[in-house]
């Protein structure tokens, strides 16, 4: 069947970035006398980004989450898996590819006290991606800068401004406004409220959400905040020592989490809706090292339903009720 060119468009437009059983392994020396170890940052991770979505990924300090983003930004190379964005194999692309594909993919870091330069004004910082990747002259450079300004809500005529004059919520306007000065087709956003007063969190949250509605930017969005990507997020991805547990809807994953370490995150979480509260269930004991992760599930230590399978065979992840889930009994645990 031929295809028109607005359909072939959209059909392009489906898949922005595709991450493939992506793998990082750090090498991490012992001491002098021992052979060195290797951390499983990302252990197999894969998903999908689709325009104008957001794919949240949460799970405990030191799960990999911020190893995920250093891949999807190119900041460092995958050890393994694949990484396809724009019709190119990221993870394996040559310089001439990165240089084209990285301005596509922007990010957003935590903490816009630390993330912006003291010493450069607004309107420099909004435009130096520009002097980079465009044609554009000084003026042209400006004007786009002072549009940006307004579109997150920021006054234009504050262009000259240097950040420590701005609250942190206007900071954090600025990052989002300089990650979004590129055009990108993804932002991966680490963290990008939990640094704000609790008061701002929200016009923040509204803000990326009403400009992921008007560009159809992809968000990437990283959260151990459960009730924020709640606000935010369309669909979850659950990470436990470098690998996926769980990943679907937000509605089903909130509504009826499968996996006993995602339904432990959401017991340990403050949820506003009484209804939605569950039985308080603290996580017990600490995430394993990624130097030496446990035989069999890696969350075979601290769940609850562990048996003795769960301790010799890595369950693989599968579909269940319309959800991914790697656990081996979550048949029997439902
Ligand atoms: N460069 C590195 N060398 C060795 N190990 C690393 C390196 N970067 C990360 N790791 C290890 O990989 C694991 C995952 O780290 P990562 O920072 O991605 O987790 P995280 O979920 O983002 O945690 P946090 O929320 O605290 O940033 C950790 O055990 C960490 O120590």
């Amino acid at each position: 069947m031929m295809m028109n060119s607005n359909m072939s468009e959209i059909a392009n437009q489906v898949t922005l970035l595709e991450a493939k059983n992506l793998v990082k392994h750090y090498s991490v020396s012992q001491g002098l006398f021992k052979p060195k170890a290797t951390a499983r940052a990302l252990d197999g991770v894969s998903f999908t980004l689709q325009p104008g979505k957001t794919l949240a990924v949460v799970g405990e300090s030191g799960c990999g989450k911020s190893t995920l983003a250093r891949q999807i930004t190119m900041i460092e190379p995958p050890t393994g898996g694949e990484l396809w964005m724009d019709g190119a194999n990221i993870a394996d692309a040559d310089h001439a590819t990165l240089k084209r594909v990285r301005p596509l993919v922007q990010m957003v870091f935590q903490n816009p006290y630390a993330s912006l330069n003291p010493r450069k004004k607004v309107g420099q910082m909004l435009e130096e991606p520009l002097i980079i990747n465009t044609a554009l002259n000084s003026s042209e450079r400006a004007d786009k800068a002072r549009a940006m300004m307004a579109k997150v809500g920021l006054r234009p005529e504050h262009y000259g401004r240097y950040p420590h004059m701005f609250s942190g919520g206007q900071r954090q306007r600025v990052a989002i406004a300089r990650a979004l000065m590129l055009d990108p087709k993804v932002i991966v956003a680490d963290e990008p409220v939990s640094a704000l007063d609790v008061s701002i969190q929200a016009q923040v949250l509204n803000l990326l959400m009403d400009l992921q509605q008007a560009s159809g930017v992809a968000y990437l969005f990283i959260s151990h905040n459960l009730s924020v990507v709640e606000h935010i997020a369309d669909d979850v991805l659950v990470m436990y020592l470098g690998k996926t547990v769980e990943h679907g809807n937000k509605q089903q994953v909130f509504s009826r989490p499968l996996h006993p370490y995602t339904r432990a995150l959401l017991a340990s979480t403050p949820r506003i809706d009484p209804a939605q509260r569950q039985q308080k269930m603290m996580l017990p004991g600490e995430l394993p090292s990624p130097l030496a992760p446990p035989p069999g599930c890696s969350f075979n230590n601290r769940c609850p339903h562990a048996i003795e399978r769960c301790r010799q065979e890595v369950p693989l992840l599968r579909e269940f009720d319309g959800s991914l889930v790697a656990c081996h009994r979550v048949e029997e645990i439902q």
